[in-house]
C-alpha cells in the first residue's frame, strides 16, 4: 500500500488563513477594488451563462421597447458567478440607475421602507442575498413588487397606524445563493428567475484573456488556460488568480505568463492542477492516509486535519464533492476512485476493507 502514516500536512492554517484563500469564491476587500474595473459592461461582454443572456436580453429588450420599468429579476447561483455584475449591466441596459444594498443590512422594514421611498422611476434596486432578510422586510417588499406600494407603520401597540406610501415603479434585481430557501410567495414575484452555472475552462479562458487586457497583462492562450483549469469554475476566482500570477511573472519572467509560468506561480499560492489549496488537500490528505479512504465521520476527520467541524464542512467538502473526489454518505465521509488518482496514491487492497467503517462520527 502506497500510504504513509504520517498524516497529511496540515500546516497551520488559521482563521486568517481561511480568510484570505485565494480560491475563496468570496469578495474580499482587495477583490472589491479591483472587481469594479473588471466588471462587463454590457450583455455582449459578459462571457458565458448563454441561457440567462438570452433570456434577460429579451425580457429587458421588451421593456424598452414598452417604455415600461424591466420585470423583477432574480438571480440564484454561486458566489463570484457574476451576479453582481449583472445586475449593473441590467440597470445600465435600461439607462437607469442602481441602488445597491444586501439582505443582511435591513434588519427592520424601516430600513427597506427608507430604501424604497427614496427610489427614482425606473431605478434598479440590488438586493444581494436576499434570502437573508428579516421577515418583516420580506413581507413589506411582498407589496412593494405587486403594488409599487408600502404601509408604514407609525406608532406601537393598539394606537398603531398604517399609513400607505406609494412608490414610483422600480426593477428588484434580487441574487441568492439559495434559491431553495426563498418563500414561494416571494419567489413567485419576480417576473423572471435566471439561475447561473459554474463556467466552463474555456469560458474561464476568456474572462481571464479579457481581464488581462484590461490590466495590461501579457499572456498566451496556454498561459491563460493553466490559470482557468485552477479557477473552480468561477470567474472571481480566475481574475484572483491571474493578479497573484502577474505579479509572479513581473517578478519572475519580465511580465509575460506562459503555461510554465501560470503553473510555477500557482505552486508558490499552493493552487494545484485542479484547483485545491492546502484545506481541500489536507482534508483529502487525511481521508485517504489516516482512514484509508473512509467512510469516516465528520468530526473525527475535522480533529485530523485540527479545523473546526464546520470549516471542514462548509469550506472544503462542498468543492470536493462537487469535483467527485468526496462523497458524503450516511456512514461518513469517503474518497472516490479520483481522489486517490489527484493525490497520487494507490487505494488499499480489497481485502484490507476490513479495516474500513470503523471510524465514528
Ligand atoms: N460572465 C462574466 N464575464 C466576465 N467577468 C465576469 C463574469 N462574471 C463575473 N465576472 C467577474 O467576476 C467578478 C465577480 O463577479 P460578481 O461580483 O458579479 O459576482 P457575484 O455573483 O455577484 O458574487 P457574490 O455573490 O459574491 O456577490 C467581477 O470582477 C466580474 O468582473
Amino acid at each position: 500500500m502506497n500510504w504513509d502514516e504520517t498524516g497529511p500536512d496540515t500546516g497551520d492554517l488559521t482563521d486568517e488563513a481561511l480568510d484570505d484563500r485565494l480560491v475563496d469564491a468570496g469578495a474580499d476587500g482587495e477583490d472589491t477594488a479591483v472587481e469594479a474595473a473588471l466588471r462587463p459592461k454590457d450583455l455582449h461582454e459578459f462571457v458565458g451563462q448563454e441561457k440567462v443572456r438570452e433570456q434577460l436580453d429579451l425580457v429587458l429588450k421588451a421593456a424598452r421597447a414598452r417604455g415600461a420599468t424591466a420585470d423583477h429579476v432574480l438571480l440564484s447561483g454561486a458566489p463570484g458567478l457574476g451576479k453582481t455584475t449583472l445586475s449593473m449591466i441590467i440597470a445600465a441596459e435600461m439607462e437607469a440607475p442602481i441602488r445597491i444594498t444586501s439582505g443582511p443590512a435591513i434588519q427592520h422594514a424601516g430600513d427597506l421602507a427608507a430604501i424604497l421611498s427614496s427610489l427614482q422611476e425606473g431605478e434598479v434596486l440590488f438586493l444581494d442575498e436576499i434570502h437573508r432578510m428579516s421577515r418583516p422586510a420580506e413581507e413589506m417588499l411582498y407589496m412593494a413588487m405587486e403594488d409599487f406600494r408600502v404601509d408604514v407603520i407609525v406608532g406601537k401597540g393598539p394606537g398603531a397606524t398604517a399609513i400607505p406610501l406609494e412608490l414610483p415603479p422600480f426593477t428588484l434585481v434580487g441574487a441568492t445563493t439559495r434559491a431553495g430557501l426563498l418563500p414561494p410567495p416571494l419567489r413567485d414575484r419576480f417576473g423572471f428567475t435566471g439561475h447561473m452555472e459554474f463556467y466552463a475552462p474555456t469560458e474561464l479562458e476568456r474572462v481571464i484573456h479579457r481581464s488581462a487586457g484590461l490590466l495590461d497583462v501579457a499572456i498566451d492562450t496556454a498561459g491563460a488556460a493553466e490559470i482557468a483549469g485552477r479557477s473552480r469554475g468561477t470567474p472571481r476566482i480566475a481574475n484572483r488568480l491571474l493578479r497573484r500570477v502577474r505579479d509572479y511573472a513581473q517578478v519572475k519572467a519580465e511580465g509575460r505568463i506562459d503555461r510554465d509560468i501560470a503553473a510555477a506561480a500557482l505552486r508558490v499560492y499552493e493552487v494545484d492542477a485542479r484547483g485545491l489549496d492546502r484545506l481541500d488537500r489536507a482534508v483529502l490528505g487525511a481521508l485517504l492516509k489516516l482512514f484509508g479512504g473512509g467512510p469516516v465521520g465528520l468530526s473525527t476527520l475535522a480533529v485530523a486535519v485540527g479545523e473546526e467541524r464546520e470549516t471542514v464542512e462548509e469550506v472544503a467538502e462542498p468543492f470536493l464533492v462537487r469535483e467527485g473526489l468526496l462523497a458524503r454518505t450516511p456512514r461518513g465521509r469517503v474518497a472516490t476512485p479520483a481522489a486517490w488518482a489527484h493525490l497520487g496514491l494507490v487505494p488499499p487492497q480489497q481485502g484490507a476493507k476490513g479495516q474500513q467503517g470503523l471510524f465514528g462520527a
